[in-house]
């Protein structure tokens, strides 16, 4: 049986970057086939008849403290198995913290907390440190242990903090096949701490397996409920659609020169425009009395589907939204587009931010399904006919996925190429035109010490805090909303800038940040680009400044790098193993900031639902935002864009966006803004006060206001 795989299990305490530790486990021990569960979903109990089966354990970092059982679940009881069903166990973090503390260590607090930073790390060359120089390796954590004085612990690796003193880093087991560290063996600027260690893990365990568990082998399969394989297999729709005749998408494409976005949609009475790449491709979906607009609420069980003056509601029994609605654009798939134009039809729209709650087991604590001011969760129109502008080439295109629609196709030709060129002129918005009411500087700065003292426990690494503001813009002042687009366009220019006019909801974005593109099949790749980091442009601070306080700010690099190894961790968590991440901290300039970008890539094509459904900001860290902020966020800080009917789609953070809600309309308009910024350890309150300010700044602008 020597070539059965050897069936490794990762125990995650609701990590944030668990599917990074997943890939690094694959990559050291490759013939593995690897077991995740969460470190509650089993009693150990459950876990004995199955633990024997095992060749190795690893358990993660997490949330919280070693000493708390809800934090640490069934991994305090692992270290206890009787000798029969021992199993060599890796610890990581909250994992090493775990180990000292069931052996008679103590937990304490940093003096001052490490979220984010590298730290140089010695060791005896020892055990999981053979062969290994000095290393540089990332930390998370605000807790540390210390060891219980001739216990059975032993210590492996330390660092010598400038402000902490000695930490210990690494540990084993004098007499049980046990180690750990307590830095981060899979975050992406660890480097040799990070394969090696796990390399060398999987030699111990090998060589501890051999001596001490005689005639063990591998069983072909492990079945254990509430548990999967990583990378996950399972492909929801490769079942259909291999044989079924796909729709076709048809389409004619034009040179236009100079032909401004704004002025095709306003010949088409205004529609839904958003951009891409910055200066590459404009979308418009071209809606009638047939295009069906699909609403739904969470917490309700049915989908609302309006087209024209109909409406129906659709049930949700037995299946949630995220199928609903990948069947009903998997019905309705299309080939024969233009492959370079990224978007032929299909759905476009919003998610809001508590859109994604239900994936991660969060409420939604709203009293009835919803009331009359709420935004819906999911507002999503299907676009049948499309124009796309592909600015830098003056190629426009005009789609439509109906059959037999080339008369409209056509005839829409011919009068897009006659249009008139050049820039199109934005209104102004009177100084003084609308009355906004801020976030209180006392609550936001009140609040930040709230956050701190999470981050100081041990309970989030960085959380990005927000706030609503609201403009009331009276009757006398009132300007269309599209007008009020192009002056927000005009003074805030974006690359994901999107006007969307989706009953009860008006949505206005300068949105500099994509959150996630994914191109067509085969071949797909999927990017994620974060931002974090953000400083005001004035005329003083140039790109060498700029840099010099971002790229070169311990502080932002921080901010960064963690919602890099984050977004490390839903790629993985998505399309498997292949993820690279192919610019790290890059400093981009925008018409009001300056931002600090980074970008992550993945191989695959993954699900729709696995990529919003699973997307964890990380439970916990939700739940204590949705505490201390004491609202809901709605449309901001969710996602907008669209899923091509032909495979692919592109997704924009909902930043520096305006909402307006059809009930808030008549008499005096109060539209709502939000914003924040990401808190973390190192945070200033007033700097993070005048972050949000900056961010805001570059919206109320388009009302005539600043800050
Ligand atoms: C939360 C906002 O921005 C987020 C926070 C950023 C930061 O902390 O630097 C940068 C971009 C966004 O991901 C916002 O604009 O409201
Ligand atoms: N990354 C971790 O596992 C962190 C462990 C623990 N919550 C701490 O902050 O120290």
């Amino acid at each position: 049986m020597a070539d059965t795989k050897p069936h490794v299990l990762l125990v995650d305490s609701y990590c944030s970057f668990a599917y990074n530790l997943a890939a690094l486990i694959k990559k050291a021990i490759p013939e593995s086939i690897l077991h995740v569960i969460k470190n509650d979903s089993h009693t150990i109990k459950d876990l004995l008849p199955v633990l024997s089966k095992f060749s190795a354990i690893v358990v993660g970092p997490g949330p919280g403290s070693p000493d708390i059982p809800t934090d640490i679940g069934v991994v305090c009881d692992l270290w206890k198995v009787a000798k029969e069903d021992m199993v060599p166990i890796f610890g990581v973090c909250l994992g090493q913290q775990s180990l000292g503390v069931e052996h008679g260590g103590k937990i304490h607090r940093l003096q001052t907390v490490k979220h984010g930073q590298v730290s140089v790390v010695h060791h005896n060359g020892q055990e999981v440190f053979a062969g290994l120089p000095d290393i540089k390796v990332v930390r998370y954590h605000s807790l540390y242990i210390t060891l219980k004085e001739g216990g059975d612990i032993e210590e492996l690796a330390w660092s010598d903090d400038e402000d902490n003193g000695h930490i210990c880093m690494g540990v084993r087991h004098t007499s049980k096949p046990f180690w750990a560290v307590q830095y981060h063996p899979e975050s992406v600027l660890t480097d040799e701490g990070g394969l090696r260690i796990f390399q060398n893990f999987w030699k111990l365990a090998k060589d501890w397996n051999a001596a001490n568990r005689p005639g063990f082998r591998s069983p072909t399969t492990i079945e254990l409920a509430d548990s999967h394989i990583w990378p996950r297999t399972s492909q929801r729709f490769s079942t259909h659609a291999v044989n079924k005749s796909l729709g076709k998408v048809s389409y004619t494409s034009v040179h236009v020169p100079d032909l401004n976005i704004l002025t095709i949609a306003e010949f088409l009475g205004a529609s839904d425009d958003s951009k891409r790449f910055p200066g590459q491709f404009s979308m418009l979906g071209c809606l009638n009395d047939s295009s069906p607009h699909f609403t739904h609420f969470v917490h309700e069980n049915y989908v609302e589907v309006t087209t024209g003056s109909s409406k129906e509601q659709h049930d949700l029994t037995g299946k949630d939204i995220w199928t609903y609605l990948d069947e009903y654009r998997e019905a309705r798939k299309v080939e024969g587009g233009d492959s370079t134009v990224p978007f032929w039809g299909g759905f476009a729209g919003y998610l809001t931010y508590e859109a994604g709650f239900g994936g991660l087991g969060v409420d939604v604590p709203r009293k009835e399904g919803h009331n009359a001011t709420n935004h819906p969760d999911f507002s999503l129109v299907w676009v049948d006919r499309s124009i796309v502008v592909d600015v830098n080439n003056n190629q426009v295109w005009i789609q439509s996925l109906l059959p037999n629609d080339d008369a409209w196709i056509q005839e829409t030709a011919k009068q897009v190429a006659v249009l008139p060129k050049g820039p199109v002129e934005a209104p102004v918005a009177p100084e003084g035109s609308a009355t906004v009411k801020f976030p209180s500087h006392d609550k936001y700065v009140k609040d930040i010490d709230r956050c701190k003292s999470y981050l100081f426990s041990g309970d989030s690494y960085e959380l990005c805090l927000t706030g609503l503001t609201h403009i009331t813009v009276s009757k006398e002042n009132a300007v269309s909303t599209w007008d009020r687009y192009k002056i927000l366009r005009n003074a805030n220019a974006a690359p994901h800038a999107g006007y969307l006019r989706l009953h009860p909801t008006t949505f206005l974005s300068s949105s500099p940040e994509r959150f996630l593109s994914y191109s067509r099949s085969p071949g797909a790749v999927c990017q994620l680009r974060p931002i974090k980091g953000t400083v005001r442009k004035l005329p003083h601070i140039t790109r060498e400044v700029a840099e010099k306080m971002l790229a070169g700010s311990r502080k932002e690099i921080a901010e960064n790098l963690m919602i890099v190894d984050l977004i490390r961790h839903d790629l993985h968590n998505a399309v498997g193993e292949h993820v690279d991440v192919s610019k790290f901290c890059g400093v981009e300039e925008y018409k009001t900031v300056w931002q600090l970008v980074s970008l992550g890539l993945g191989g695959l094509e993954a699900q729709l639902a696995t990529w919003f459904h699973d997307r964890c900001p990380k439970k916990r860290s939700v739940e204590l935002l949705q505490n201390i902020e004491g609202f809901e966020r709605g449309p901001y800080s969710g996602v907008f864009g669209y899923w091509c009917a032909g495979g692919g789609g592109d997704w924009s953070v909902t930043i520096r966006s305006v909402f307006l809600h059809d009930s808030k309309r008549n008499g005096d308009e109060e539209w709502y803004i939000g914003a924040g910024g990401a808190i973390t350890a190192l945070s200033e309150p007033e700097a993070e006060w005048e972050e949000t300010n900056v961010k805001l700044n570059g919206v109320v602008l388009g009302f005539g206001a600043s800050c």
